[in-house]
C-alpha cells in the first residue's frame, strides 16, 4: 500500500501551518517554472504534509500570476498523494454565511489568461473532469469539520473568475440567478484541473468571506471586511488541516474514484510521434503512464 502524503495549497489569509514535526522550507524547481513559494515539509501525526502558500508568503502573486503549473508539479515531485485547497470565496447564497466552509464540487471556469493544461502538441492528453474533486477527500475533511464545531456545506459550484477585480453587480446576478453557482473565487481553476491532470486528489475547502455583490443587504464587497472575516476562517481552517492525518490514516488506499489513475488511456499521441523534450517535462506529472 502507498503512503498517504497530504498536501495543503493555502490560500489568502493562509499563508503557513504550525505544529508539523520537523519542518523545513524546501525549495522546488519545475520544468514548468518557480512555485509560488518554498514549500513547508513535515509531519503532523507520523504522516507527511507538504504546505504552499498560493499567492507566497507576503502575498506576492494575483490570482493570474500564481504559477499553478509548477504548484502542482512541485507538489507531486515531492511525493504528495492527496490535496487540499483552502480559498477564499464570495457566497451566493445566503445561508452560505460569511464564517462559513463550503466543499466545492464542481466549477465553472470563466479564467481567460493562464495556462489550463500540463499537455501540448507532441504529447496530447484528454482527462475526464466530469468529477472535478475528490469525494473521499471530502468525507474526511466533513469529518473534521465537524469535529472542530465548524459549519459546513457539503458540495457547491464555485465560479473561478480571472480577476483580480471583484464582480459587477450584473456578473454576480448572472452567476447565481441564471448559471446556479454557489461560490465565487479567482483560484480554482485550473488549480483542479491541474491536479486531476497530475493524479492528484484535489479537495477545495472554500472559506465564505463575503456576499459578492449581489445581495441586497450586503452592498458591494469590501476587502477590510474580508481581511476581518479570513483571521477567523484560517485558524478553523488550520484546526481542521491538524485533524486530516488522523482521518486519512498512513496508508493509502488507490482512491476509490479514480483520481490517482485518470491518466490511464488519456494519453493519445503515439509514442513514436511524443516530442521527447514535452515527455522529459512531464516526468513528474505523467511519468507513470508516459516511461
Ligand atoms: C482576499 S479576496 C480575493 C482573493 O482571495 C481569494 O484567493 P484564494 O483563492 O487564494 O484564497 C480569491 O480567489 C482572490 O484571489
Ligand atoms: N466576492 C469574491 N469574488 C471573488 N473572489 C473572492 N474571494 C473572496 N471573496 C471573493
Amino acid at each position: 500500500m502507498a503512503e498517504t502524503f497530504i498536501g495543503v495549497i493555502g490560500g489568502s489569509g493562509v499563508y503557513g501551518i504550525d505544529g508539523l514535526e520537523g519542518a523545513e522550507w524546501r525549495a522546488v524547481a519545475t520544468p514548468w517554472g518557480d512555485p509560488s513559494d518554498q514549500i513547508l515539509v513535515g509531519r503532523l501525526g507520523g504522516v507527511p504534509i507538504a504546505f504552499l502558500p498560493r499567492h507566497g508568503r507576503g502575498h506576492v502573486h494575483t490570482p493570474t500570476t500564481v504559477p499553478y503549473r509548477a504548484n502542482i508539479d512541485a507538489l507531486k515531485r515531492l511525493g504528495v498523494t492527496d490535496v487540499i485547497a483552502v480559498s477564499a470565496c464570495g457566497s451566493f447564497r445566503e445561508e452560505m454565511a460569511p464564517g462559513d466552509f463550503v466543499l466545492v464540487d464542481q466549477f465553472i471556469d470563466r479564467t481567460i489568461h493562464r495556462e489550463k493544461s500540463f499537455f501540448g502538441p507532441g504529447c496530447v492528453a484528454h482527462v475526464s473532469l466530469a468529477h472535478p474533486t475528490c469525494a473521499r477527500l471530502a468525507d474526511a475533511v466533513a469529518e473534521a469539520a465537524a469535529a472542530e464545531g465548524i459549519r459546513i456545506h457539503r458540495g457547491g459550484t464555485y465560479l473561478a473568475m480571472e480577476g483580480p477585480l471583484f464582480s459587477t453587480q450584473a456578473e454576480s446576478k448572472l452567476y447565481r440567478e441564471v448559471w446556479g453557482c454557489d461560490v465565487i473565487g479567482m483560484t480554482n481553476m485550473p488549480e483542479a484541473a491541474l491536479a486531476r491532470e497530475a493524479e492528484l486528489c484535489y479537495c477545495p475547502v472554500a472559506m465564505v468571506t463575503d456576499y459578492d455583490s449581489w445581495h441586497p443587504d450586503h452592498g458591494a464587497v469590501d476587502i477590510t471586511a474580508i481581511v476581518a472575516t479570513l483571521t477567523g476562517n484560517a485558524d478553523n481552517a488550520r484546526a481542521l488541516i491538524r485533524r486530516l492525518p488522523g482521518l486519512l490514516g498512513g496508508d493509502r488506499a488507490p482512491c476509490p474514484h479514480g483520481c490517482d489513475r485518470a491518466l490511464d488511456h488519456a494519453v493519445l499521441t503515439a509514442p513514436e510521434r511524443r516530442d521527447p523534450a514535452l515527455v522529459a517535462r512531464l516526468d513528474a506529472v505523467a511519468g507513470r503512464v508516459l516511461a
